[in-house]
């Protein structure tokens, strides 16, 4: 596992994915880990350069100085998107389950500009948690706080006197769920990790205090929710709060699945995930049984969906963009089109990196980099004018859909609704980068060490 510090907190993570990738950060819920992701990785890491954080006294993480609490840990995901971010101006995708789920909400509300969606599984929205968990559960905590205790709890747990199982099967998974041995031993032994009995009571207390109920509806990020149907930990009544609040979140139940419906019901949660971010029509490894040609161009269409151009077409409309695309490969450092000359084709990253760079007479200078997802060269081609800027490939080459003036003309004179739709997209990725930048700019000025104020 790979470490970050910030703050002098050390944080152990588990990466996956191609390195200059758009970025997910994963943050998982009480007592777990980044393992609570591992049905998940395989899939999301074919775009995304997935960081799976275990937070701050879970996992390997050693506990942090101070109490933790749910805007603490939403602070310290805010720095690390900043330091992982780099030179590239885009907010990224977080995964948070359970209280990793309120944690990433809150992260969304303080923080807008720095997450451009969200995928919550069982999201631990109120705090609340089931009456089982407050009558079974709590009192074992909270009783946990002491070192002592803990400790004979612990040996206790390695006689048959031990009630870990009963305590935490019917909790957690659904009657009629499929979790394997192996991965409830690992989600049983994070549960039990020794030496976090205090950071596991903290966190009770911090999640009750972090309620979010009353500002669900200010959260502006696209949002999945999923919620494994019989979840016994997080109750359902939390769902309810979303769609009473928050209409635009698109909130999914998963029938046979309770609070881990990513082990419970494997298929279902990637294919919802996979469908919300626009990911190749597989699960797992299992490519799905189409005619080829039509899986290339379906394939082509999901990723468009995820893409600054395509979001919020009909799947129609993807399909017919995805049939006018052209895809080109271009090697490391391959230059893709010159500063200052003609351009009538935009450019959508499918993989790899992109990068702008601008010559003066003081020299030349990168502005940026973009990668999976986020389009450039739009400028010329919609303004007429020339190139403001050199693109060239990144270090690993890029893979890029090429979307001529021509196609975009014809698009938007036979279906004016996609023309405009895919006008408005520009628009507002134009828009995001933007006040990302603005957001830094405001940040250098306060010349803070850490954050800004909010
Ligand atoms: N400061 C910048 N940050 C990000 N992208 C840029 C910046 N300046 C120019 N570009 C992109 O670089 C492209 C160069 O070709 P265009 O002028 O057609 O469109 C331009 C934008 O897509």
């Amino acid at each position: 596992m790979a470490t970050y510090t910030i703050n002098g907190q050390v944080l152990y993570v588990q990466e996956a994915g191609p390195a200059h990738g758009p970025i997910a950060i994963l943050i998982h819920g009480w007592s777990s880990s980044s393992f609570t992701w591992a049905p998940i990785i395989p899939i999301l890491s074919k775009r995304y350069r997935c960081i799976a954080i275990d937070l701050p006294g879970f996992g390997q993480s050693p506990a942090p100085d101070n109490k933790p609490t749910i805007v603490g840990y939403a602070d310290l995901i805010a720095q690390i998107i900043v330091k992982l971010n780099g030179d590239h101006d885009r907010a990224v995708l977080v995964l948070g389950h359970s209280m990793g789920g309120q944690i990433a909400t809150t992260l969304a509300l303080l923080y807008p500009v720095l997450v451009d969606k969200l995928v919550l599984l069982n999201p631990a929205l109120s705090g609340r948690l089931s009456t089982r968990v407050n009558l079974l559960m709590k009192p074992h905590v909270m009783a946990e706080r002491s070192s002592v205790i803990e400790w004979l709890l612990y040996m206790a747990s390695k006689t048959p006197l031990d009630y870990t199982d009963y305590l935490l099967k019917p909790s957690n998974f659904a009657e009629r769920a499929h979790v394997s041995e192996q991965a409830y031993a690992k989600i049983r032994e994070d549960a039990r990790r020794r030496g976090q009995g205090q950071v596991r009571a903290a966190c009770f207390v911090a999640m009750q205090q972090g309620d979010l109920r009353g500002q669900l509806g200010r959260v502006e990020p696209q949002t999945l929710v999923l919620w494994g149907a019989e979840d016994n930990i997080v109750p359902l009544r939390d769902a309810g709060a979303v769609a009473e609040e928050w209409p635009r979140a698109d909130l999914r139940l998963i029938p046979n699945a309770g609070h881990w419906p990513q082990f419970e019901q494997t298929d279902a949660t990637l294919r919802h995930i996979a469908h919300f971010l626009g990911l190749p029509p597989t699960l797992g490894d299992r490519p799905v049984e189409t005619d080829n040609d039509l899986a290339h161009l379906q394939e082509i269409a999901a990723f468009l969906n995820n893409s600054e151009i395509g979001e919020h077409l009909t799947e129609a409309q993807r399909l017919r963009l995805a049939s006018l695309v052209l895809s080109n490969g271009y090697g490391s450092g391959e230059n893709v089109v010159a500063m200052n000359s003609n351009g009538d084709e935009m450019y959508i990253v499918k993989e790899g990196t992109l990068e702008v760079w601008l010559t003066t007479d003081s020299g030349t200078t990168r502005l940026a980099s973009m990668n999976a997802g986020q389009v450039a060269g739009e400028l010329a081609l919609l303004e007429g004018v020339k190139r403001s800027a050199e693109l060239r490939a990144g270090p690993q080459g890029a893979h890029l859909l090429v979307l001529t003036k021509e196609v975009l003309d014809g698009l938007a004179e036979d279906d004016p609704a996609m023309g405009m739709r895919m006008m408005q997209n520009l628009a507002i990725s134009l828009g995001k980068r933007l006040r990302l930048q603005n957001w830094r700019a405001a940040r250098a000025e306060e010349n803070a060490p850490g954050l800004p104020q909010r």
